[in-house]
């Protein structure tokens, strides 16, 4: 069984209760985990604050705790073969995604650990004489953190990384579907020699375990990455102790496709933006949105191509997308379809499970394209975060502009066109924190991620990423202390 690590020791849930981790494949289960509780939360947090308040960690010289931080990044690289194949386990998705996201993993902790010793606070002019001004930056304390089952070590890594090099200590909660390599990299951080209590691993459920982390007056942060709805309820258990929030959230994300745009590379990256990990990606490009002239040509040229994506095993080579997370997300992605078509959205492709015999254990859902959708749809403006394209047609940038922005998400976007002026001006005028030029997902360890509007609050990765979990000091001396005679 795997365990929980709390103060540097691998225990049972208190409760002793266990939960089955299922292969979205075939549902076969591939381990057994802790059930924690909010009890077994309490005793992590009260580690984490012991290690924080009283331990070494935060006062360990940046440059040390940089070298512990590359550190696990070598030993990501070293297992990063294992760790690809948890991953594939238990999300579904093919090694080839499962090695990409190690890959990013590693580098994630290499950045991070770089930028440990950078900062050595800013000197400040001050205004007033014989005085001296300085601003610092300190570890925030306990970070709650709180991870989806999508990307589930990568979003992982997003928190733990600047977390560790900033001195902070932590109580991770990954998703209870997906908690496998959060595990492994748990055991990689003990073979590090992180202090006891510095990192604490607590296993379970979102409405008791994360529930108690939101709600917890000695957790300074809380840094969550998952649903709008998850994420509200987020911010209202937060508020108890006014901590520190930073929130991932969803996204309805457009991919705005001119006449003037590459075609062929338009639509071969439109159906990675839309099909990749079958949808369950955050900034998945499911609103598509063609300018009329090319509109049909382009339809078509996608759904030839989306009729060929292999579904299968993430282990078989051959594969190009494996299955959804579950039974019970796919029945809500077959909802939204049927929303869909009761909205007057047209099926192009897909719309069903594969017949194909050997998916029928798997939680597969094919590849769909709805046409004829209108902005004001639900099937266009909700997360569905499956295979389902929805397209839109427009006639100008200025009506690409504004359907791109009609929605209440703002995490990302792109823009097709080889005309650069018309790119920039459509850049500026879209509001979501990363925007693609002629391009469709690339992230980073070294560029912030994260969203306007409801698409969430604060940034990850880059410098910002990892400015979320400092707190801001100014440090004020007076060089010549002397009476001031303000009360005679
Ligand atoms: N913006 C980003 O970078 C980003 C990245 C990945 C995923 N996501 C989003 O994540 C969502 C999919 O992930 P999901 O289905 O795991 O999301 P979710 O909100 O259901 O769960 C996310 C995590 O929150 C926990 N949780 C659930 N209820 C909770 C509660 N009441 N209090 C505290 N924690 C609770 C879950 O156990 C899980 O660990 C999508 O909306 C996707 O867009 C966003
Ligand atoms: C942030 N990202 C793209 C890695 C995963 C979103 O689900």
């Amino acid at each position: 069984m795997k365990k929980m690590f709390i103060n540097g020791a691998w225990t049972e849930a208190r409760s002793g209760k266990t939960r089955e981790i299922i292969n979205p494949f075939n549902q076969e289960v591939i381990a057994t985990t802790a059930e924690g509780d909010a009890e077994d939360t309490k005793l992590a947090i009260s580690s984490a604050r012991e290690a924080f308040d009283h331990g070494e960690w935060r006062h360990t010289p940046a440059a040390e705790r940089g070298g512990k931080v590359l550190q696990i990044a070598n030993l990501i690289e070293r297992d990063k073969e294992e760790l690809a194949e948890l991953e594939s386990l238990d999300t579904g998705k093919t090694m080839e995604e499962s090695r990409a996201d190690m890959d990013d993993i590693a580098g994630v902790f290499r950045y991070f650990a770089g930028l440990a010793d950078k900062d050595g606070g800013e000197v400040i002019e001050s205004p007033i004489p014989n005085s001296q001004s300085k601003v610092v930056r300190e570890p925030i304390g306990v970070c709650g953190q709180i991870t989806p089952w999508n990307y589930p070590l990568l979003q992982a890594a997003w928190k733990i990384a600047p977390a560790l090099a900033t001195g902070n200590t932590i109580v991770m909660k990954p998703s209870e579907i997906t908690p496998l390599t959060t595990i492994k990299v748990t055991e990689l951080m003990e073979e590090a020699g992180l202090p006891n209590g510095v990192v604490n691993l607590v296993l379970g459920e979102g409405a008791t375990v994360g529930n108690e982390l939101a709600v917890s007056h000695d957790v300074d942060l809380i840094s969550f990455t998952g649903g709008i709805d998850t994420g509200k309820k987020i911010m209202q258990a937060a508020s108890g102790n006014v901590k520190k929030i930073a929130l991932e959230l969803g996204g309805k994300n457009p991919n705005i496709v001119f006449a003037d745009a590459d075609f062929d590379t338009a639509v071969d990256q439109a159906l990675n933006a839309a099909f990749i990990h079958a949808g369950q990606v955050c900034s998945a490009g499911a609103r598509l949105l063609v300018e009329n002239s090319i509109h049909d040509r382009f339809v078509e040229a996608l759904a030839e191509r989306a009729k060929r994506i292999k579904l299968g095993n993430g282990f078989d080579e051959e594969t190009q997308s494996g299955p959804l997370i579950s039974g019970e997300h796919r029945a809500k992605v077959e909802q939204y379809v049927e929303i869909g078509k009761e909205e007057g959205a047209t099926v192009l492709v897909g719309g069903s499970r594969p017949e194909d015999p050997e998916l029928q254990n798997g939680f597969f859902y094919l590849p769909t394209i709805l046409t004829d959708c209108r902005s004001e749809m639900r099937i266009v403006q909700e997360e569905v975060f499956g295979p389902v394209l929805t397209v839109e047609r427009f006639e100008n940038e200025k009506e690409a502009v504004r359907l791109a922005n009609d929605t209440i998400y703002g995490l990302a976007g792109a823009v097709w066109t080889t005309d650069v002026d018309k790119a920039e001006r459509v850049v500026s005028e879209l509001r979501m924190g990363t925007v693609w030029i002629n391009d469709f997902h690339p992230y980073f360890a070294q560029a912030p991620w994260g969203g306007y509007k409801q698409s969430g609050i604060g940034r990850e990765l880059g410098k910002p990423g990892l400015e979320e979990y400092t707190e801001t000091k100014h440090v004020y001396r007076n060089l010549k202390p002397e009476p001031l005679n303000w009360f005679k």
